[in-house]
This record gives structure tokens, C-alpha cells and sequence, in this order.
């Protein structure tokens, strides 16, 4: 590990135990804070995630906001009956063309709410602690140069404390430490728990899909530097894990947007194949199935260069870091 992670660790890393309720809501000031929660076919749980932040977080949290992510049950409906503001994700900026998948959903929150801080929470959390969302808020209340926090935790899964985060271990880590080493200090570098200053996220570009998580990491760390990050642990956090068929579409999603940041540094040649293919298969009794899915990614710029979208906000970024090349794509 680079002797500068070594120090960003000691320097940026803190615990729920650091953030009581009272510590931030001293820290909070006058800052602004939303909620956004992503939200897919998650009935089952987004109700008590939606109630537990209005219960324990009503003094830091000034909007909540669930974004319906073409939801095919009653998402929207039990969200909004806990109390979120919730907004249909193909309903935002409708004069876009429409596209799939979670960072769509992140970046046209943005679009809808007006937090000088932002802080991200899945919804597919059980047992959710509004800790989750608390701990990630403290370091940006409290210190004006940090612009990015994320929780990390250990991860539950058939009975082992840490069997989930498979994509994070088999995919997400080795890529990080390979090409973007500053990087290797997070521990759950794919927690979808994180909040950031309004200021750094609509200044850096939002991959669709599940590549927004590491997009964010890689961009927000060429506009802002390692030290405007900060980690939070969190103990542990147990969600509805997918199945591993369902998780090499994801895996294939974040290579995608690895390949895009190596391809936007000079690192590799541009991929010539729009179309991102994955073929899996599923035993059948005469052999196997063979299922193909589409897995492309594609980019959405920055929020500010929006027109008419993004609420300026009063707070810069620490350090004026280079404009991020966008290169819009199509779809
Ligand atoms: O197209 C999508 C896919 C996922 N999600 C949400 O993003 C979060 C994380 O997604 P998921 O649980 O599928 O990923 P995992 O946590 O299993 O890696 C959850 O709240 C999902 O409902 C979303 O809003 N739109
Ligand atoms: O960390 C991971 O490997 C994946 C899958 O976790 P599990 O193996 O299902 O616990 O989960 C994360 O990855 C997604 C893609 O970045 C994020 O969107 C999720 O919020 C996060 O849970």
C-alpha cells in the first residue's frame, strides 16, 4: 500500500461512534443535507429505511428522496406512504433520452434535490441502522475539506461475517490496486452508502449502471485528491444479495467503466464495440440454456453543464482539480 494511503487512512478514517446525533447536529450549521435512496423493486424494505432516517435523522435531514428506478412493484408507493419525497427516475429531465440502471438514478437525483451535501443509501438494506446514513454525513458537516465520504462495513452473507462484497473482492479490489492505487485504501470501495458535497458531484460525470460507484471514486479523486475523502466504519450491513449470474452482469458493468477511465487516461485503446454482450448459462435438462444480456454502460456529464438542472451551490470543491473531460456517449 502506498505510504500516502497508509497516511490517508490515519488521517480520514472514523466510526459511527464519532457521529452521535447530537455531534452532528452541532455540525450541521446551516448546511443543507439530502437523502437519496435508489430504489428497484425494493417494497420489502424501503418502507423502514424511509421511516428509520425520519425518525432518528429529522434534525440533520433537510429532504428524503426515494428515485423509483422503473420499479415493477409497489416501490414508489410504500416509500411515499413512510414519507419520501419520491420521483419516477424516467420522469426527471424527461427531454433526456431515458436510460437504465442505478447511476441513472443517482445522477438525475441531483436533478431533484438541492442539498449542499448529499448522502446515498441503498434500499434493499434489512435491519437498516440510521447510522448508515448518519456516519457518512459526519465528516462533511464537520470538516470542510472533505468532500466524499463512504461507510465501510463488514459484509454478512450465509452465515460468514464477511461472504458478500463478492464483486468488490473478485473484481473491484484487484482493479484498484492495479490502476488506481491511491484508491486502495477504502475497504468497501462499492458501498452504496456514501454522501458527497453537491459542489464535487455535479462537477464530475455519472456512469449508468453499477459502474457508478467506482466512476465516482476515480473521477471525484482527479477533481478533488485523495485527502478530500474520508471513511466511515459502520460495523456491518446485510441486503438482499443477487445471485451470481446476476452479479457477473454487474462485474462486467464495473470493468466497462474501468475500461472507460483507462481508455480517458491513455492507459488502453478504445473499445470499437458500442454493443457490451455477456453470455451465461443455465443448466437445463437437455444441457444448458444460453442467456445473452446487454451490460453496456454509458455516461452522463457532469450535472452543472446541464442546462437549467443543477442548483450551483455555494460551496467549491477544495481544490480547483482539472475539468473533468466529459465525453457524452450516446444512448
Ligand atoms: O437499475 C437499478 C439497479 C439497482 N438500483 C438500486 O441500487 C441499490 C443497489 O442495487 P442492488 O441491490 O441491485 O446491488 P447490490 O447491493 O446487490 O450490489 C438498491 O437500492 C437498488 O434498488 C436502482 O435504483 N436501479
Ligand atoms: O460490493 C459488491 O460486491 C456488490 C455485491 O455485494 P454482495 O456480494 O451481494 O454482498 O455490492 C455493491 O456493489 C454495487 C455496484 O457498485 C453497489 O451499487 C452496491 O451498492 C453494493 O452493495
Amino acid at each position: 500500500m502506498l505510504s500516502e494511503v497508509r497516511g490517508w487512512l490515519r488521517r480520514r478514517t472514523s466510526s459511527a461512534a464519532d457521529w452521535p446525533i447530537e455531534a452532528l447536529v452541532e455540525a450541521k450549521g446551516r448546511t443543507t443535507v439530502s437523502v437519496v435512496l435508489p430504489a428497484r423493486d425494493e417494497r420489502e424494505t424501503v418502507g423502514d429505511i424511509v421511516r428509520t432516517i425520519r425518525r432518528d435523522l429529522d434534525r440533520i435531514v433537510d429532504e428524503l428522496v426515494v428515485i423509483d428506478s422503473r420499479s415493477r412493484d409497489d416501490t414508489a408507493a410504500v416509500a411515499a406512504r413512510a414519507g419520501a419525497d419520491v420521483h419516477a427516475q424516467d420522469e426527471i429531465l424527461p427531454h433526456l433520452c431515458p436510460l437504465h440502471g442505478k447511476g441513472e438514478a443517482l445522477w438525475k437525483s441531483l436533478a431533484v434535490t438541492s442539498g449542499d451535501v448529499v448522502a446515498f443509501a441503498d434500499a434493499d438494506i434489512r435491519r437498516f441502522r440510521s447510522s448508515l446514513v448518519g456516519g457518512v454525513l459526519g465528516p462533511l458537516l464537520a470538516d470542510p475539506t472533505v468532500a466524499y465520504a463512504k461507510a465501510c462495513y463488514d459484509r454478512p452473507l450465509n452465515g460468514t461475517r464477511n461472504g458478500g462484497g463478492r464483486v468488490t473482492e473478485l473484481v473491484a479490489r484487484p482493479l484498484i490496486n492495479l490502476h488506481w492505487p491511491q484508491l486502495a485504501g477504502f475497504v468497501q470501495p462499492l458501498a452504496g452508502e456514501y454522501a458527497g458535497r453537491r459542489s464535487a458531484l455535479e462537477r464530475v460525470p455519472f456512469l449508468t449502471g453499477y459502474g457508478v460507484e467506482l466512476g465516482l471514486l476515480v473521477d471525484l479523486l482527479d477533481l478533488a485528491g485523495l485527502d478530500a475523502f474520508a471513511q466511515v466504519d459502520l460495523g456491518a450491513r446485510e441486503h438482499r444479495p443477487q445471485s451470481t449470474e446476476a452479479l457477473g452482469a454487474m462485474a462486467a458493468q464495473i470493468m466497462l467503466a474501468a475500461w472507460s477511465r483507462l481508455e480517458r487516461q491513455g492507459k488502453i485503446e478504445a473499445r470499437h464495440d458500442p454493443a457490451a454482450l455477456l453470455t451465461q448459462f443455465r443448466r437445463v435438462e437437455a444441457g444448458h440454456d444460453v442467456l445473452t444480456s446487454e451490460v453496456g454502460i454509458a455516461e452522463r456529464p457532469p450535472m452543472i453543464t446541464v442546462a437549467g438542472a443543477a442548483r450551483p451551490s455555494a460551496h467549491a470543491p477544495t481544490r480547483a482539480g482539472p475539468a473533468v473531460a466529459v465525453a457524452r456517449r450516446a444512448g
